[in-house]
Order: structure tokens, then C-alpha cells, then sequence
């Protein structure tokens, strides 16, 4: 019997740990018993392209890696979690929660290609890690919908602490926010809004919706 699992996507400056942490305090509260995963998994050697990719030593830009290659060095990592974390607990019928899946490469990856080849990617991307590597599909992903214009001021904020190549691009941030936010249209994510009238909702606010939306899907 498989297990259930469920992914909180999000671009970056979201606020997607913020709320994962408080999702995950939640649960604990409750006493419902999951696991919980985040990628990328820096401290661990699976990760070692990732963090060479990000650290900018196959070139200072995102698109100086092919949204093909660097979704490779991601799909790598989760597929060592998932063989060697829980695969026996999640084919035995537990509850599982990511921040961040597959679905970042869908995000973050197809962002580098033009939008008629973006299907093409995707298609390669499922079937490479659902398929071919055999690591399961999510039962929902949960979108943290934080318009790049929301947390600009954020991100130039952020610049005096290390950066990877990703959060240095602020064009290529709001490529990726457009992309999510088409394939959460796609794919039927639950978006979650994290702006109203053009303010930015409060943590609280935020992490209510999302913990209800969650609730609703675990038995
Ligand atoms: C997990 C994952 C992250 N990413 C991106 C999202 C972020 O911009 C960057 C690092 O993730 P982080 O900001 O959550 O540490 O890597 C992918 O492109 N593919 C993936 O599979």
C-alpha cells in the first residue's frame, strides 16, 4: 500500500521554511505522525553537483547549466533520500511531506527554455524521475503563490549574505515566479495566495490556509 505524498513548491523568498516549519509544529501538536524531507540536502554527499552548480563552478549564471543537466543533479539527491530514507516507510503506507520535490525542476529548471519547448522538458522530467528512477509522483503540491515584486525588497536585502546563482538573478527569480504560476494552473497545485491587495498576508494568515488545505487531505 503507498503511502501519501505532499509537496510544499514555492520560488525562492517565498517564505516556503518559514511555513513548512510551522506545518510540520502543526502536525507534531496533533500528534500525526509523518515524515519530513527538504531539498536540496546540503549536508549530504548526494548533493555534491548541486552545491557546485549553485556555488556557480560550471558558470556564474542559471542557464550556463541546461535545464536537462542540472535537473540531473537534483533528481540524484532525491533518489538517494528516497532509497535509503523512506521508501520502506512510504510504500508501507506513511504519510510523507517535501519542501520542495521534483516540481522545483519543473519550476526552476524549465524556466531556462523558451515556452514551446517547456512540454517537451517536462515530459523528459516526470518520466526521468517517476519512471526511470522510480522515486513516486506527489498526491499534491501545495504552491506558496508570493509574487517576486512582493519580496524584492527582501531579496536586495538578502545580497550582502552568500547567494547561489539562482538568488543573484533577480530577471531569472521572476521568470521562475511565472512559470509556477502557470504550472500550478496546469497541474492543479493549491495555491495558496500570500498577497492580498497587494500587501504580503501575515505568516499566520498564510500558514491557516495551508495547514486546513493539508488537513483536508490526510485521513
Ligand atoms: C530541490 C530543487 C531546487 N531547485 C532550485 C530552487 C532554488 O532556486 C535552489 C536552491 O533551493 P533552496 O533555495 O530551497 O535551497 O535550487 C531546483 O532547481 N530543482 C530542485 O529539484
Amino acid at each position: 500500500m503507498s503511502g501519501k505524498l505532499l509537496v510544499l513548491e514555492g520560488t525562492d523568498a517565498s517564505g516556503k521554511s518559514t511555513q513548512f516549519e510551522r506545518l510540520c509544529a502543526f502536525l507534531d501538536e496533533r500528534g500525526i505522525s509523518y515524515r519530513r524531507l527538504v531539498f536540496p540536502r546540503y549536508q549530504e554527499e548526494s548533493s555534491a553537483l548541486i552545491r557546485m552548480y549553485l556555488g556557480g563552478q560550471f558558470g556564474e549564471h542559471p542557464d550556463d547549466v541546461s535545464a536537462y543537466t542540472a535537473s540531473t543533479f537534483f533528481a540524484v539527491d532525491r533518489y538517494a533520500s528516497y532509497q535509503t530514507e523512506w521508501k520502506d516507510y512510504y510504500e508501507n503506507g506513511g504519510l510523507v511531506l517535501a519542501d520542495r520535490y521534483t516540481t522545483s525542476n519543473a519550476v526552476h529548471q524549465a524556466s531556462k527554455l523558451e515556452e514551446e519547448e517547456q512540454k517537451a522538458f517536462l515530459d523528459w522530467l516526470f518520466d526521468f524521475e517517476y519512471r526511470i528512477m522510480g522515486i513516486p509522483a506527489p498526491d499534491d503540491v501545495y504552491f506558496l503563490d508570493m509574487p517576486t515584486e512582493a519580496v524584492h525588497d527582501l531579496l536586495e536585502h538578502r545580497q550582502g549574505k552568500t547567494q547561489d546563482i539562482h538568488e543573484q538573478d533577480m530577471e531569472y527569480l521572476k521568470h521562475c515566479y511565472q512559470t509556477a504560476s502557470k504550472l500550478a494552473d496546469t497541474f492543479g497545485w493549491h495555491r495558496i495566495r500570500c498577497t492580498q491587495d497587494g500587501r504580503i498576508r501575515t505568516i499566520e494568515d498564510i500558514s491557516a490556509e495551508l495547514t486546513a488545505a493539508v488537513l483536508r487531505a490526510i485521513p
